[in-house]
């Protein structure tokens, strides 16, 4: 049954609800960054895969330097491919970080704490002891052990770890692609000259930032002009190509507003319209399939709030990251007054102790938003709010 004016919670949790991640896919690790893994991942080999010098100086044998004293330099490893050649343990090796310590010896002495006379080693490190400067090989991760566990996040030193056990390709939980619908005939493209009754569209462009900060990069952006034939036909093949459709414009009442007829005529199954909220009344939400659509309304102001409070969740549910806002609480500095019924989100500007409200709050501006760092939630149920009084913030993500 097609919901229609729920509160906030229910919004959320009929997304939640809804909303299943996309199946796991093999990727290049270059291109996992940012994303969960969705497998164990064993080391294929051991790491260091031998005993691997973490100092510039010399290797010898412990117990044969503490009895001979003095020892003779044979040669020099280098890092890189060599022969493996064995050390006396009258000898020391010529040695640099990341070279092969040979077999026979077991400690590395830095070359700062030594003296050379005629190939002859004079060691002066007075806390020395066996085993100093040799990175053991496996001492990081041993072949065919569990190296990482599926669900983690796969930050970048997660990538070179992983990379560093040899492993170039990976199980991922994929982000979703998503294809942005623009709809409304006033809209010109910044850059070019205005005519009367046209607006520069700037949905594109906040909502491709918002999906990039959220690692998002491939977005296709398509436009309708306000008829529902050529609506429901961009709309038909966005859903081709997309997991994920969000709508700007045309989902409220107006005899120009298409989306939910459009949405109709694909066979697109309403879960909610219309939120007890402001901004962002009229916002839409359906699935096809395993095809998730947004209709946000055309309100630059709203688009945004909408975007984080819902589609962002909706982004950590298809990716399985989880991500949300942080919800926090913090006192607010003005006292507000509100109607009934009805969550109110707020542009705020948090300094670490208290919220402030910021000024311009209607849906049609950005030029608050553009210097918020989080959103004031005002409860659906409460009228007034004192100064200092205790409120919920939503801290919008930065780059
Ligand atoms: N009779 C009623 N009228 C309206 C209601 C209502 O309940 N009853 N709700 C109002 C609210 S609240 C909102 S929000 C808007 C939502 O309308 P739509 O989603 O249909 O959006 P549009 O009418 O197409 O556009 C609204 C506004 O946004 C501008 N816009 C649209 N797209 C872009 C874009 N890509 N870049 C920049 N600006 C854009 C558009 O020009 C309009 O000014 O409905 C109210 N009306
Ligand atoms: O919700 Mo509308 O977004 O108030 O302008």
């Amino acid at each position: 049954m097609p919901k229609e004016f729920i509160p906030v919670s229910e919004a959320k949790k009929l997304i939640a609800e809804t909303i299943i991640p996309l199946p796991p896919l093999k990727v290049f690790l270059n291109d996992a960054a940012g994303l969960i893994l969705a497998e164990d991942v064993f080391s294929v080999t051991d790491v260091p895969p031998f005993n691997q010098s973490s100092m510039d100086g010399y290797a010898l044998n412990f117990d044969g330097w503490q009895k001979n004293g003095e020892l003779f330099i044979d040669g020099v490893a280098q890092a890189g491919p060599a022969e493996s050649i064995p050390l006396k343990t009258q000898n020391a090796r010529r040695i640099f970080t990341g070279a092969a310590v040979p077999p026979g010896a077991d400690t590395v002495v830095m070359q700062e704490k030594t003296s050379v006379n005629n190939d002859e080693l004079t060691i002066s490190d007075q806390n020395i002891i066996k085993g100093l400067n040799v990175r053991l090989k496996g001492s990081e991760a041993k072949a065919g052990e569990l190296a990482l566990e599926k669900n983690c996040f796969l930050s970048p030193p997660a990538i070179g770890f992983i990379a560093g056990l040899g492993i170039h390709e990976l199980l991922v939980f994929p982000q979703p692609s998503v294809t942005i619908i623009l709809t409304g005939n006033e809209l010109q493209q910044p850059g070019l000259a205005l005519e009367h009754g046209q607006v520069y569209e700037s949905n594109s462009f906040a909502l491709k930032a918002a999906l990039k900060q959220a690692g998002i990069f491939k977005v296709n952006i398509l436009s309708s002009e306000d008829t529902l034939e050529t609506l429901t036909a961009v709309l038909n093949s966005a859903l081709q190509q997309s997991d994920l459709v969000l709508l700007t414009g045309g989902v409220s009442v107006g005899d120009y507003d298409f989306v939910i007829r459009a949405a109709q005529a694909n066979g697109i199954e309403q879960v909610f319209h219309k939120i007890k909220q402001k901004p962002g009344k009229p916002i839409y939400f359906g699935k096809k399939g395993k095809k998730y659509i947004f209709g946000l309304p055309g309100n630059p102001g709203s688009v945004m709030s909408c975007f984080y409070e819902y589609v962002y969740p909706a982004l950590g549910i298809l990716n399985n990251s989880n991500i949300d806002l942080k919800h926090i609480q913090a006192p607010i500095s003005s006292a507000q007054k509100k109607a009934p019924g009805l969550t109110q989100f707020l542009k705020g500007y948090y300094d670490g102790n208290m919220v402030h409200d910021l000024k311009a709050q209607e849906s049609f501006r950005l030029s608050s938003f553009a210097k918020a760092n989080c959103l004031i939630k005002l409860d659906e149920d409460q009228t007034e709010f004192n100064e200092g009084q205790l409120v919920e913030i939503h801290l919008l993500p930065s780059f």
